[in-house]
């Protein structure tokens, strides 16, 4: 049976497509569930939450909508959805993100990888996965630093290729000039404009 990596992927790009255009973020789609150990095919996944970059008013990304959809329900806010996630034996939880969680923001708010890694406060379970479709570009922060975050917490991630182009495609459709900065990422950096 294949994976269930690439279907959750194509569910937080229509997730992002959702999200406001801005020159200033990128447009991502964050997803939590539960999984059941040794169900490699997610037949058992149980869908918790899900956030798009924002959704929520002020400068919300995908990840922290998420948690803060998810700790709304609970009535408990945002900072604290480590306490209302749920920890059952047998089971993980698992974020899919169109894009790396980011390690540092321009804005100066807390990065994402940093609230995913806050789950574990107080020796919970917490996130114990998180699988994105692309590395985040250079755009704003250059070289990002969430995967690093979230090992340095204990957080195993991973990469699921083949839908970068789109994804990127969705997460700049606000900048100055997308397909440039699409294939910069792509590292097909100094291609030709493609004459139309
Ligand atoms: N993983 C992720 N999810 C998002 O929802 C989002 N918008 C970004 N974007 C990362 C980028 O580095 C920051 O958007 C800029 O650094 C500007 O920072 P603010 O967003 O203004 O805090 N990254
Ligand atoms: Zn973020």
């Amino acid at each position: 049976n294949p994976s269930p990596h690439s279907a959750y992927i194509q569910k937080c790009i229509s997730l992002a497509e959702q999200s406001p255009p801005r020159p200033t973020n990128f447009r991502v789609g964050a997803l939590l569930l539960s999984r059941k150990d040794d169900d490699p095919t997610g037949s058992n996944d149980q869908i918790l939450s899900t956030g798009y970059t924002m959704e929520l008013a002020g400068n919300t990304h995908a990840e922290q909508c998420c948690f803060a959809n998810f700790a709304a329900v609970h009535n408990v806010p945002e900072d604290q959805v480590a306490s209302v996630l749920p920890g059952e034996p047998g089971r993980k939880l698992v974020m899919y993100v169109t894009m790396e969680p980011c390690g540092k923001r321009l804005s100066g708010n807390a990065p994402c990888a940093q609230r995913i890694a806050r789950t574990r406060e107080g020796g919970r379970p917490g996130i114990h996965k998180v699988y994105f479709g692309v590395k985040e570009p250079e755009t704003f922060v250059g070289e990002s630093e969430g995967c690093r975050m979230l090992s340095e917490a204990g957080i195993e991630w991973e990469h699921v290729g083949g839908s970068e182009r789109e994804i990127l495609t969705v997460a700049v459709a606000g900048h100055e000039d997308p397909e440039a900065e699409v294939r910069v990422a792509l590292g097909e950096k100094g291609k030709e404009k493609e004459t139309n």
